[in-house]
């Protein structure tokens, strides 16, 4: 098959930059989570680094790309609670639309961690949930922030697990394979010209480097998968659908 056929999205956030840096032979489809989540349902898109809840919600569907997440183990620092109040005073919050995953992290941080059950709005808000580049770009203007990666640590002692891979089941096996090889070798390139500062960033480049270095966690391993259960077990929980049986990484080897 034409790799140049397979249509791959992108979250249109700085931190899918390692996956994409090198990246050439595919079609990238740009856009938010949830509107990335929506075309891969749809069958608009064939793959692409996505909310990883939506795997809860149609795992029949799926396979994961192993090795490959947008993760965090503690402070995540781009998924933010975004607050001029402390927490325990928060009635009103508003949730970025842009969000699948992060919206259930935020409710299982509020009601299992904190206690608290604040109503949700879409103006007039106490707190703002903001996601990638918008909180990036907001995070200094609110007097409290509270961060989701590094809350989820705190209560699990484990990595949080944003986005995943997911490749539609019809896509042959040549182009899976093909797709992995080309985002593995765009992570470790663009890793090493950073190191050697050879990469343009955009805006700070002391925060974006500790950002991509040790903000955002780009490996699935096992505490990674670990995570994920756990995590499916309060969507289960939260929905009342049943968690995946099995989380089925796509067998490279
Ligand atoms: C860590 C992040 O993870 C993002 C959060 C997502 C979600 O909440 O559904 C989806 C994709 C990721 O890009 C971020 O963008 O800041």
């Amino acid at each position: 098959m034409f790799l140049q056929m397979l249509r791959v999205g992108k979250v249109a956030y700085l931190n899918t930059l390692p996956m994409f840096y090198s990246f050439g032979g595919f079609k990238l489809v740009e856009g938010h989570p949830t509107e990335l989540v929506k075309k891969l349902r749809a069958g608009e898109i064939d793959a692409g680094i996505v909310s990883s809840a939506e795997y809860f919600f149609n795992p029949q569907d799926y396979y994961i790309l192993p090795d490959i997440s947008i993760s965090s183990k503690g402070k995540v620092c781009s998924v933010l609670l975004l607050s001029n109040k402390p927490l325990e005073e928060v009635e009103k919050v508003r949730i970025t639309p842009n969000s699948l995953t992060s919206r259930y992290l935020l409710t299982f941080v509020l009601k299992e961690v904190h206690g608290i059950a604040p109503k949700e709005v879409t103006e007039g808000e106490d707190a703002l949930l903001l996601i990638g580049d918008e909180a990036l770009n907001l995070r200094e203007l609110y007097r409290f922030t509270y961060d989701l990666g590094e809350e989820w640590f705190n209560a699990t002692g484990l990595p949080f697990v944003f986005a995943l891979f997911l490749i539609r089941k019809d896509v042959p096996e040549e182009g899976i394979r093909a797709l992995h090889r080309e985002l593995k070798t765009s992570i470790q390139t663009f890793f090493a010209d950073l190191k050697k500062d050879r990469v343009q960033l955009p805006g700070n480049k002391d925060f974006l480097k500790h950002y991509f270095s040790n903000c955002i966690d780009y490996e699935l391993g096992a505490e990674h998968l670990k995570s994920l259960r756990r995590f499916f077990t309060f969507l289960e929980r939260e929905t009342g659908k049943s968690a995946p049986e099995f989380i089925s990484l796509f067998p490279l080897l």
